[in-house]
């Protein structure tokens, strides 16, 4: 297909991209100016709001200048209050801070959503110290594998290795309630003991958490020891929010392309939910980038409420695929009735409906009673809205209806093998039309 675009205009020859499909976006340059510095992976040089953190953190830490073993700490906050940035903040400085007195230090900072297994954290260690740029020539090289020794081996390696590197070593355990779910606490007991097996070097440990619950987990001691400080962070209210967004819209947008009221409402958004920055940050560039998918040149607060949108709906199908596959059969039952034009619906119009979906599928039909249990739980999981409503003589009902837009919901479900397409289609829909009464 020729593009129009490319052939339009001037007797300047038309800078064309292989085939032309994407000619369009070559020009489109009036919304980002850099759109990377709005992503998580981008680190701040400042974090609004985080001072006091950033100080006690610093104060905890700052020991470590005098190769002095710092306190170990436990930090706790919401999801996106800052706790990683913050932490990777202070360790950048306490590195620099060190080498600039020529003291070791090395702060090693590992994910326990990916690093969740006794031996992958210490093997990790290992392989993170022997990766510093400035570690002496002399000391000994070690290479341990990411799976297949005795823990016994891999735990005598780390130690001779921190031994022989010397200095203050802090281990930073981000997401540790994930390592402790997965593997109990017998990393953090043999992490806390490291310091009393060890004659030049030191460990410490940050350990970072958004659920506490896991330290119902933990022995005593080791609780006791990976706190002995402590420190919350606070989620952010929409004002701090805004200024958090308004230094980074600075770099990521062109000039005046944000219409005034964009940064305040993705604050007022992500404030509402429990002042996450990331949602604030995500809402931001999302509007941004369905703005620039417009071909607008500007961002208003429409492209800011479709942003919100999106990613509600984005991580609702995420919860949708991992339904199981009854409470998929009622939510697609909801979705027929929704086809013939049903916006509200209740309990036993789904239970109708389902009955016929489950023989479909060939799946067991539910009673009456489990099937209002599973449409309380899709009530809960956001999926679907419901009230009770009363009927005058005939009680009290419970009416349900979707608020997003269902054709995703419907292509999720069909993800999902027993759902065949072809099959659900055959189903005669016109029984049901005396429910539409
Ligand atoms: N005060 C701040 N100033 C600038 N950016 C911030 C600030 N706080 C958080 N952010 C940004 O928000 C995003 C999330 O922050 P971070 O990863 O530190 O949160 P977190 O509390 O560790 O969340 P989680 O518990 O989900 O890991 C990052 O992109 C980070 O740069």
């Amino acid at each position: 297909m020729e593009n129009e675009s490319a052939q339009v205009s001037s007797d300047k020859p038309v800078r064309r991209l292989a085939g032309g499909l994407f000619d369009k976006y070559l020009n489109n340059k009036g919304i980002f100016k850099n759109r990377e510095v709005l992503r998580h992976s981008h680190r701040p040089h400042t974090l609004p709001h985080r001072k006091d953190q950033i100080d006690s953190i610093a104060s905890i830490l700052a020991p470590a200048i005098r190769n002095e073993t710092p306190s170990n700490i436990l930090i706790y906050g919401k999801t996106g209050t800052g706790k990683t940035a913050s932490v990777k903040y202070v360790g950048s400085e306490l590195e620099s801070a060190c080498r600039e007195m020529g003291k070791a230090c090395n702060v090693i900072h590992l994910n326990c959503e990916l690093i969740d297994t006794q031996y992958r954290v210490l093997a990790q260690i290992a392989n993170e110290l022997e990766n510093i740029d400035n570690k002496p020539s002399d000391k000994p090289r070690t290479s341990i594998p990411m799976t297949g020794w005795p823990t016994d081996q891999v735990y005598a390696e780390l130690r001779n290795l921190v031994e022989a590197m010397g200095g203050v070593n802090v281990i930073v355990l981000d997401e540790i309630d994930k390592l402790v779910k997965k593997s109990g606490d017998e990393t953090l007991y043999n992490l806390t003991r490291f310091n009393s097996e060890l004659k030049n070097a030191k460990i410490s440990m940050i350990g970072i958490s958004n659920d506490l619950r896991f330290t119902n987990f933990l022995d005593p001691r080791v609780l006791s020891s990976l706190s002995e400080e402590e420190l919350v962070f606070p989620p952010y209210n929409a004002p701090q929010l805004c200024d958090i967004l308004q230094q980074r819209a600075d770099v990521a947008f062109m000039e005046k392309v944000l219409d005034d009221g964009v940064i305040p409402l993705c604050a007022a958004l992500a404030a509402q939910e429990h002042g996450d920055a990331r949602r604030a940050l995500d809402l931001l560039r999302i509007s941004g980038e369905l703005a620039e998918r417009e071909n607008s040149q500007k961002v208003s607060e429409m492209n800011v409420k479709m942003a919100q949108q999106k990613i509600e709906t984005d991580s609702m199908i995420v919860c949708i695929s991992s339904l199981p596959t009854q409470s998929k059969a009622v939510l697609y039952s909801m979705l027929l009735l929704v086809d013939l034009n049903k916006q509200l619906f209740t309990t036993g119009e789904v239970a109708q409906v389902y009955r016929d979906v489950a023989h479909v599928i060939d799946l067991d039909v539910l009673t009456h009673r489990r099937i209002a249990d599973l449409i309380s739980e899709l009530t809960m999981l956001g999926v679907i809205n419901s009230r009770v409503v009363s009927r005058g003589r005939y009680g009290r009902t419970k009416e349900m209806w979707f608020s997003t837009g269902t054709a995703g919901i419907k292509e999720t479900i069909f993800k999902d093998d027993r759902f065949i397409e072809e099959d659900l289609a055959k189903m005669d829909l016109s029984r049901y039309r005396a429910l539409l009464r």
